[in-house]
């Protein structure tokens, strides 16, 4: 399980010397259990990708704890090959001077578990097939992939360690609908091939029906309800309403 436990962060605002904070997380408590997608939603700026930041252990904290089956991921031995994330900005998240295969290959060489040759064509093949693409996109570099194509290599990439966890973050938003459609199917599959947990981070509530279990609503730095997708229809708070009306109303 992937808990966070009163997690707090703040970022200076105003410049080098201001000593304005601003508290972007407060008493953030929250677990995505084995197996499930855990959606966290939320409108701009209400702190999700700070927090999918924090799960990564690409920042730490300034109070509380984030801990994946109960040690602390600021360990970076504890995520390493476990927890793998997806981002929005798929042509920013690949080198441009990498091939597909040599991007696919980089979380496995940084946990050296490089393999040889033919090792690695087949491996690189295997994942490629899993994400819809063939071994043609090998030898491509990232300016000869279109977006939907970028983004399943990143998937490839991010699922290459069998990672426990993948953190998505806005994932699906920057694609056409129907690429969108497409991926989310992906992800779908990949999580029920590798039996991986997903945290689900969107401001896009359509595509987060579509795949999480459960969804976390987040308004400023805060969680405003949580609720399972059976329960979907019934959410409480006005928040979490005035976001679902939209799908609602679809
Ligand atoms: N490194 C940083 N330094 C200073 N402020 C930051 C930093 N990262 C985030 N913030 C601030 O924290 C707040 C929350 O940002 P965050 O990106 O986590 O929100 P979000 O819900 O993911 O928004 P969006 O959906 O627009 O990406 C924003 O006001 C942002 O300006």
């Amino acid at each position: 399980m992937l808990t966070v436990e009163q997690v707090e962060k703040s970022y200076v605002q105003g410049g080098l010397f201001s000593k304005h904070r601003q508290q972007v997380l407060k008493k953030v408590t929250l677990e995505c259990r084995h197996g499930e997608c855990l959606g966290i939603i939320g409108e701009s700026g209400s702190g999700k990708s700070t927090l999918g930041r924090l799960m990564l252990g690409l920042e730490s904290p300034d109070r509380g704890a984030i801990r994946l089956e109960g040690k602390d991921v600021k360990d970076r031995r504890v995520r390493m090959g476990r927890i793998s994330a997806v981002f929005q900005n798929y042509t920013s998240s690949i080198n441009p001077f990498l091939t597909v295969q040599d991007a696919i290959m980089e979380p496995m060489k940084a946990l050296q578990k490089s393999a040889q040759g033919q090792q690695v064509h087949a491996k690189v093949d295997m994942l490629l097939t899993q994400v819809g693409l063939d071994s043609s996109y090998r030898t491509k570099y990232p300016h000869e992939l279109s977006g939907g194509e970028a983004q399943r290599v990143c998937i490839a990439r991010a699922v290459s360690t069998e990672p426990q966890y993948l953190v998505l973050d806005e994932a699906v938003s920057s694609l056409d609908v129907s690429v969108q459609i497409q991926v989310l199917q992906l992800l779908r599959s990949l999580k029920s091939l590798y039996k991986m947990s997903y945290v689900f981070i969107t401001h896009d509530i359509q595509a987060a029906a579509y795949i999480c279990d459960r969804f976390v609503f987040f308004r400023e730095g805060q969680i405003e309800e949580t609720v399972s997708v059976d329960q979907l229809k019934h959410v409480k708070s006005d928040y979490a309403q005035q976001l679902l009306s939209h799908l609602i109303s679809l």
